[in-house]
């Protein structure tokens, strides 16, 4: 679907970086629009700056990924149709039954984040982890576990874990997030294989304020 996914956009000129950067380095792009008001990059799905976000998004060919922690399945179904999201990214602790309602209301894919622990893994555990979210057609996006902030904590997951479990399933996708910057980022796909990566902290000049430059260096150096 992407290769690259910049989330927590909260302005056009962010926006425009990001198109920017994947056209000069030929990689396909996402942003994720954060609605968790928790969030330091929360967006109101309602305003109006979102749906200009959103339609600035849409010209410049960029898929746009909705994040939501702990929303009803109807108000995220509403917010997907009403943005023109391409997809959802359950951050939360969803149960297994509302991501089973959501998918009766909604036909875009929903993106479910693994969160893990730092440390050493098996790949047991990890198969553990994904395997009732694979069983109804989420794809996989693998974080490190943020506690109560549930994301966006710039931790990056052991590696050679994710390296491990992806060896032994080489058929199933899945995509990469967790402390990414344009510093780790290369050897974070030499390590585990990534096809596909998300940053949000990463790429920021302070929490919440993305850099254009700190953008096009991450998607240059995927
Ligand atoms: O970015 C946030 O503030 C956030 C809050 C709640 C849930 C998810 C959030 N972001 C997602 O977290 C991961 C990793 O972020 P980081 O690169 O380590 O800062 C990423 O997938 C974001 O989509």
């Amino acid at each position: 679907m992407f290769e690259v996914k910049i989330c927590g956009v909260r302005l056009k000129s962010d926006v425009q970086a990001v198109g920017a950067a994947g056209s000069h380095a030929g990689k396909a792009v996402a942003i994720g629009l954060n609605f968790y008001p928790a969030s330091a990059r929360y967006v109101d799905p309602e305003s109006a700056e979102t749906a200009e976000l959103s339609a600035t998004a849409a010209r410049a060919g960029i898929l746009r990924v909705g994040v939501f922690v702990h929303e009803t399945p109807e108000k995220i179904a509403r917010i997907a149709a009403q943005v023109g999201l391409a997809a959802v990214q359950l951050h939360g602790d969803e149960t297994v039954e509302e991501v089973d309602q959501l998918f009766e209301l909604i036909e875009i894919d929903i993106i479910r984040a693994i969160k893990l622990p730092t440390g050493p893994i098996s790949i047991e555990e990890i198969d553990e982890a994904c395997q009732p979210w694979l069983e109804m057609g989420c794809g996989l996006l693998f974080d490190a576990d943020a506690g109560s902030d549930h994301g966006g904590s710039g931790k990056t997951l052991d590696w050679p874990s994710i390296r491990s479990w992806a060896d032994a399933n080489p058929d199933i996708p899945w995509m990469l997030a967790g402390g990414l910057t344009p510093e780790n980022v290369a050897e974070a796909i030499e390590v585990t294989g990534a096809k596909c990566v998300d940053t949000a902290s990463g790429v920021e000049e302070s929490r919440g304020v993305k850099s254009a430059a700190k953008i096009e260096e991450f998607i240059q150096a995927i």
